[in-house]
């Protein structure tokens, strides 16, 4: 018996996870194994999620995504929220975070780990005030574990504790300005308990009860990036990377006990400041996963940053992320409405997959050559078949049509690949207007 996949791994158990992980990345179930155990590879897998197909996240793995969705106070509607689910599975998203924020999230929880054959995160702290229906300062640390613990029973795979925030580094994030102070939404909360009741941070101080919670169901934990760039402006300063090493020891505690970790960063990025970032991870977090929500690589486009952030994340999983939190056009602007949801997905996608490419994940280019085969040939349906949005791409066309079948209206009978089709089998051919 064993209680986490980590656990299992040490004991050189291959759990059925481990099995079903292997086949879908087409690698040898010992080599995972060996990476789960070790920490290099999570698989985030609640005993109560019983709906879950597993997905590894880590080292030599193809590069995940994740979804956010969830309800917040000024835009409450579960159904739609629900249909946002169906959707991101069928558009392939690997993992879903609920980020509810608002009043009794218990119920839509419920139906997501019903629903969903996708993993699924939550931020246990955004779940509190609305469970307790009180001022945050007033909310004890047992109260917070007992938040964590519900989350945990419910079937939760993996959650966001920003456990790395602690007295130390909230002394230096006083002593040196930033443009942005604290954007994630777990860290400034936790920032306000702690100011607010003059305490360590809960998650920090008992991270151990927190741990147990964890081993019990095999929750892997995301240590949250509380001090993440908001602007990239604060990248790379000494609040980012004082959390970052805390995260490192965090996840050596976290290991002992066979609890799974991933961590997540950055955030607001110029991209010249990628690769250093993913490799500081690497070395500080002794080689864990890295889960990071864009790297928004520029601060001016409200509205793009689906594309802001697709850039940097193909960059990012280049040099090491392993998992993409998805930005869509709505970030900094609203709650995501489902177009914007879809938008997020794409891009993200294109990001992972450009950065797979790259990393020479199996199977990666294949994808590539078939639709180059298929362009080369003018076969559209084929085309259609493979495109990432296929209902686009099909609308594109149909859109605008060509007086030759073989051809599309951007160059119609001077189309390049119908040439040099007949020329290549010496077939007779007229080019003339
Ligand atoms: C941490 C990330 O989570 C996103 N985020 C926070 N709450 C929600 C929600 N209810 N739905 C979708 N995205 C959300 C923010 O836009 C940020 O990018
Ligand atoms: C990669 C990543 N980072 C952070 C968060 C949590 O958001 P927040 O820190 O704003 O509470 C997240 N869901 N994903
Ligand atoms: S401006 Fe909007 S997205 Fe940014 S922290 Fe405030 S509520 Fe969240
Ligand atoms: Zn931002």
């Amino acid at each position: 018996m064993y209680s986490t996949q980590m656990e299992a791994a040490k004991k050189g158990i291959v759990t059925k996870e481990i099995k079903r992980v292997a086949e879908k990345e087409k690698i040898d179930e010992k080599v995972l194994m060996e990476l789960v155990a070790t920490g290099k590879v999570a698989i985030p897998a609640n005993k109560n999620h019983k709906m879950l197909d597993p997905e590894g996240v880590g080292k030599g793995l193809s590069t995940k995504i994740n979804v956010n969705l969830g309800i917040s106070r000024d835009c409450a509607d579960v159904d739609k929220e629900m249909e946002k689910v169906k959707t991101a599975i069928d558009m392939k998203a690997h993992a879903i975070m609920d980020l509810s924020s608002y009043g009794k999230t218990h119920e839509f929880r419920e139906r997501l780990v019903q629903t969903s054959t996708a993993m699924i995160g939550t931020v246990p702290i955004y779940d509190a005030m609305g469970f307790y229906d009180r001022d945050i300062k007033d909310i004890t640390p047992k109260e917070f574990l007992d938040v964590v613990k519900k989350h945990a029973e419910d079937g939760v795979d993996f959650m966001t504790i920003h456990a790395g925030l602690n007295r130390e580094t909230v002394e230096i994030f006083k002593r040196n300005k930033r443009l942005t102070n604290i954007v994630s939404r777990g860290g400034s909360l936790l920032y306000a308990w702690m100011e607010l009741n003059n305490r360590e941070n809960p998650f920090y101080e008992y991270y151990d009860q927190l741990l147990d919670i964890c081993r019990e169901y095999d929750v892997t934990l995301s240590l949250g990036d509380a001090l993440r760039p908001g602007s990239i402006n604060d990248s790379t300063d000494i609040c980012q990377i004082k959390e970052l090493m805390t995260l490192g020891e965090l996840t050596l505690r976290a290991w002992e006990k066979d609890v799974q970790i991933i961590i997540e960063g950055p955030g607001h990025m110029s991209i010249d400041e990628i690769e250093a970032n993913m490799i500081l991870q690497k070395k500080l977090c002794h080689g864990a996963p890295f889960y990071v929500l864009g790297p928004i690589v520029t601060d001016i486009a409200p509205g793009y940053d689906h594309i802001t952030s697709a850039i940097g994340g193909a960059i990012a999983a280049t040099h090491g992320a392993d998992f993409l939190c998805y930005v869509t056009p709505a970030e900094h602007l609203r709650l995501p409405t489902l177009d914007d949801m879809k938008e997020g997905i794409i891009a993200s996608r294109i990001a992972a997959h450009a950065a797979d490419i790259a990393k020479n994940v199996k199977g990666a280019r294949d994808w590539d050559n078939e639709m180059s085969k298929a362009r080369k040939e003018i076969d559209w349906n084929k085309m259609f078949d493979l495109a990432l949005d296929s209902e686009k791409a099909k609308r594109y066309r149909e859109e605008s049509s060509p007086e030759h079948e073989d051809s599309c209206t951007m160059c119609g009978k001077i189309c390049a690949m119908r040439t040099m089709n007949k020329v290549m089998a010496n077939e007779s051919l007229t080019l003339s207007e």
